[in-house]
């Protein structure tokens, strides 16, 4: 955080323009020390914001300093940043507690432990974790330090304006009807997330903000390897679209895959070995996703099985992340509902993530935590407007668990930064793979995959390869692909490639934080009366792919037969080479 502020200021407060927005407003300006900055105070507390970050860099466990930091970037309005900073500073103060460190007065620490606890709750607010900031609130309560003093009266007032924001929330999910069907489990669900925008973060410097020209050269050759010659990766043509669309920053990367050679249809272009993944159920190896049921022979290394040797070596860090699964340590002994295993797949692979990467950077001491493998391989995906759910326990507590598990300073380590951990986590929500067999969720990651774009008319289709052992993903030719012509897949189901435009759309956000920029949806937008009947005119895609949950291996059929379908000409324009 202390390297030069390089793009444009933007939080990542949600804006809803909502009652519990106003709400949230109406707190922040009872505390002038959170006013938003104008333009012409930004350079100055950005100036304030790189001098703590040095004072921290210098020295981690000094308390003070990230509050004062937490303080900051609440006024910069990024929530999520200054729980992270409230949450290590009021760690801090927890063990300093415990071990009564010298020259500190219970006074002074009893002092600091209101004032965190206060400024994390702020936070919590901010990022609409409105049920985690009740939870800590009345865990404070329960104590006696809060009943007295003169932070009791803000105390009292963020718990008064968090209670309001529940109902509110509440009432909205009723109005907007995502609770009239919905299981009580899935409503508590609902509400127990906050959200943010995903947004670059202004420090990234452009080395890290940006994959390296040896990264993407290293990925390229590994799939003209791969593809015999018939695929590279290029600059997508979406870029010009995606920039005019305000979905790309102008410093951001956009790559695609490109046929090299004319293609004809049916064609297989290549298999992309899974690296990391993770599943809800326990019979795959985390490395390349191998189904290990049955009577294959099997590897155990640290309480977890892998397929063979090889594979627990590639993936050695994670074998320390079998005792993950058992969640002993500190937040067991004082935050119980903390002391969970990973709740889904989702989460588990972030934590495998997290682990590979921390390896890396222990191996490499000299490289940054977001210069190493996978995630330097995966683009940052920030589009404007995209929004993330996000909590205290899955988003900070979890994976700072995870990382002193892995025996990381969290105080000192770069990797577990708030900023940094918020990155990976974005680029593993753009990139990763999702698929289903028999009832076990998967995500997966496949590194050269992952630079496919999105088509709603695709001319690949990507699907699940067991063949040979291992969870790969296959890429099939859907129709002739001339020289030069990107290759897109789709992220959409079949079904959902059928729906209209709107639905699209939507099911679209959550990677294109707007529209989608394939052809078909551009020209939909250019000409919206004369595809009023959308469904009707918008050509059949019945043989597509789903990107992020997987084709099964009988759409294969369905992909071969319905390749040349007449109104498959290729969506987007040719390059040369
Ligand atoms: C898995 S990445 C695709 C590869 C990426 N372009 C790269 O450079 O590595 C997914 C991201 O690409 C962009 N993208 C892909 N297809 C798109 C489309 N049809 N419309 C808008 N954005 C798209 C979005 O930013 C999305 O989050």
């Amino acid at each position: 955080m202390d390297g030069c502020w390089v793009r444009p200021w933007v939080g990542s407060l949600c804006h809803y323009g909502d009652e519990s927005q106003s709400l949230i407003e109406q707190y922040l300006s009872h505390y002038p020390h959170y006013q938003e900055p104008n333009q012409t105070e930004l350079p100055q507390v950005e100036l304030q914001l790189r001098s703590i970050s040095r004072r921290i860099h210098h020295n981690p466990y000094l308390i003070e300093t990230r509050i004062a930091r937490a303080e900051l970037l609440i006024k910069l309005r990024f929530p999520e940043l200054a729980v992270s900073d409230a949450h290590k500073a009021l760690l801090l103060t927890c063990r300093a507690t415990q071990d009564t460190w010298p020259g500190r007065s219970c006074y002074d620490l009893y002092i600091l432990k209101r004032e965190t606890s206060l400024l994390l709750g702020q936070a919590l607010f901010l990022a609409r974790c409105f049920v985690e900031c009740l939870d800590l609130l009345l865990g404070i309560s329960q104590q006696n330090y809060v009943l007295y003093g003169p932070k009791k009266e803000d105390y009292d007032t963020l718990t008064k304006s968090t209670r309001r924001a529940l109902r509110l929330e509440r009432q909205h999910h009723w109005q907007d009807n995502s609770f009239r069907e919905a299981e009580k489990e899935y409503q508590d669900e609902l509400l127990s997330k906050g959200e943010i925008k995903l947004v670059p973060y202004p420090w990234i410097p452009d080395l890290l903000f940006r994959r390296t020209m040896s990264t993407i050269e290293d990925a390229k050759s590994e799939l003209q390897r791969l593809s015999n010659g018939r695929v590279t990766i290029e600059e997508t043509q979406l870029r010009e679209r995606l920039q005019h669309g305000g979905q790309l920053t102008l410093d951001q990367d956009a790559y695609g895959l490109f046929a090299m050679a004319d293609i004809a249809a049916g064609s297989k272009l290549f298999v992309d070995r899974t690296v990391i993944c993770a599943n809800s159920g326990s019979s795959r190896c985390p490395a390349c996703c191998a189904d290990l049921t049955g009577n294959r022979s099997t590897f155990w290394a640290s309480e977890e099985l892998f397929c063979d040797a090889a594979c627990a070596g590639r993936l050695n860090a994670v074998c320390q992340l079998g005792a993950l699964y058992q969640w002993s340590g500190y937040y067991q002994r004082t935050h119980s509902r903390l002391s969970q295993p990973p709740k889904d797949e989702d989460q588990a692979l972030f934590f495998r993530v997290l682990a590979a990467v921390h390896k890396h950077t222990r191996d490499h001491s000299s490289g940054h935590p977001l210069e190493s493998w996978p995630i330097n391989r995966l683009t940052a995906g920030y589009h404007s407007g995209a929004t993330r759910a996000w909590s205290y326990t899955d988003d900070v507590c979890a994976p700072l668990e995870v990382l002193e598990k892995l025996g990381g300073d969290i105080f000192e380590d770069s990797l577990s930064e708030g900023w940094v951990l918020e990155t990976i986590s974005n680029r593993i929500a753009t990139n990763a793979r999702g698929l289903e067999s028999n009832e076990d969720q998967i995500a997966a990651i496949n590194p050269l995959y992952s630079f496919f774009n999105h088509s709603c008319r695709p001319n690949v289709a990507a699907l699940d390869d067991e063949m040979n052992g291992t969870s790969s993903v296959r890429i099939v030719a859907r129709k002739d692909i001339a020289r030069g012509s990107e290759l897109f897949i789709s992220y959409l189901s079949n079904e959902e490639l059928r729906t209209s435009y709107e639905n699209r759309k939507q099911l679209l956000s959550a990677w294109t934080g707007g529209d989608c920029q394939c052809m078909r949806c551009a020209h939909r937008r250019e000409r919206p009366d004369s595809n009023a009947a959308c469904v009707q005119e918008e050509p059949e895609c019945d043989d597509s792919n789903k990107a992020i949950a997987n084709d099964s291996e009988e759409e294969e059929e369905a992909v071969m037969t319905n390749s040349e379908d007449s109104d498959d000409e290729s969506d987007e324009t040719s390059m040369e080479f």
